[in-house]
């Protein structure tokens, strides 16, 4: 039997259309394409359409475009630099970043002594707004780093408000939207945000491929030191084949979108309400219960379960093949939180085991039926 699979912000399983681009690309376009043969040429000819293609779907430049190795790279890449070559000396940030923002600012301030501020969030972890505003009254020259979509929670920020607040105070805005791009359309044109980082294997596409946007004229120097790819902002020969994935996962991300959106959208309100009616004594962590305020692919429970019997739910939930994520009041057996639920989940509701299940195109509400039937015999 196949697994029940979800842990679609884990990883996504890589779309057909995408692996065949991708194994004709390795049949076909083998030459480096710093070479100036012809097979050189080919491969950078492929690397730069698909820049470009990228680049269209968020309005910006294709030169506005950097590949990286995921997600982790590009953040690190924009806040490395931000303070070492942009004169960054205050990030504001949140608790319940993704480890490649948290650890990197940490790591700033231990080599940099930066200043660090972590915006206040509400009981459902939330960004407060107007703390943020009170946070950019500074004589720092700051950078904000706060992801789109929280990739536990579910949370969508309000990205657009937070683009504004840091262009009306003169502070960079980097956003981490590993978890949205792909998920959800952005118009760069029309806000004003500096910096992104993005993550081919979270929209079907493969792993170890990203990319950072970089705003022109933002003075980005690069993480990795080596020859001149990617116009010197990123050294070392360039992976084709997962550049060419990427893109053709981002472009079937994006053409599909209304109806994918619809489809999965259906199952995490199926979802919700299944949960309900048969395990009524569950909660939803943050505001992942809440269709409009969270990302449509993901919820994040905390079940009836105590956290000493979680290690074992979990493997109980292995054995019955299906595969979600700790997301977590107990990880690998020892009580030991997750960072973001510490932040926003309530002394009481931490008593429980929370889960979190996120969705894709690949899942059926038949799946939906089963687990939630194993959830209710197990406890
Ligand atoms: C919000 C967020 N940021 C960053 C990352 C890291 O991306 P990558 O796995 O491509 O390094 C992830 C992946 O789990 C994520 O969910």
């Amino acid at each position: 039997m196949t697994p029940v699979y979800f842990d679609n912000a884990a990883t996504t399983k890589i779309r057909d259309k995408v692996i065949d681009a991708m194994v004709t690309v390795m049949h076909n376009n083998y030459g480096n394409a710093s070479s100036t043969h012809s097979l050189g040429r080919s491969s950078k000819a492929l690397i730069e359409y698909s820049r470009k293609v990228i680049a269209k779907y968020f309005n910006v430049s294709a030169s506005e475009i950097v590949f990286t190795s995921g997600g982790t790279e590009a953040d690190n890449l924009v806040l490395r630099s931000a303070v070492r070559d942009m004169g960054v000396t205050r990030i504001i940030t949140s608790k319940i970043e993704h480890h490649a923002v948290l650890h990197a600012v940490a790591q700033l301030k231990t080599e940099y002594g930066i200043v660090v501020d972590y915006v206040d969030l509400d009981e459902n972890g939330q960004v407060d707004y107007m703390h943020l505003e009170g946070l950019l009254q500074s004589t720092h020259k700051t950078l904000v780093s706060l992801m789109h979509v929280n990739n536990e929670i579910g949370n969508i920020l309000d990205i657009k408000r937070v683009a504004f607040l840091c262009k009306a105070h003169k502070a960079l805005f980097h956003s981490d939207t590993v978890q949205s791009i792909g998920h959800y359309e952005l118009d760069l044109k029309a806000l004003p945000i500096d910096f992104l980082a993005a993550s081919a294997h979270k929209f079907h596409g493969p792993k170890g491929v990203g990319f950072a946007f970089v705003r022109k004229g933002s003075g980005l120097k690069p993480l990795i030191f080596g020859g001149e790819q990617e116009r010197g902002y990123r050294a070392g020969t360039e992976s084709i084949h997962n550049i060419i994935g990427l893109e053709k996962a981002l472009t079937q991300a994006y053409e599909h979108l209304a109806e994918e959106r619809l489809y999965i959208k259906d199952l995490k309100q199926y979802f919700i309400e299944k949960l309900k009616l048969e395990l009524p004594n569950s909660v939803f962590n943050g505001l992942s219960g809440d269709m409009e305020k969270s990302t449509y692919t993901l919820v994040n429970v905390g079940l009836p379960i105590s956290p000493e019997k979680s290690a074992m739910f979990l493997f109980q939930l292995d054995l019955k093949n299906i595969a979600c994520s700790k997301g977590s009041a107990c990880q690998s057996g020892s009580i030991q939180a997750s960072h973001v639920l510490s932040e926003v989940v309530g002394v009481n509701d931490f008593q429980k085991t929370s889960l979190r299940f996120s969705f894709s195109i690949y899942n059926t509400k038949e799946e939906v039926d089963y687990v939630i039937g194993v959830l209710k015999d197990l406890i």
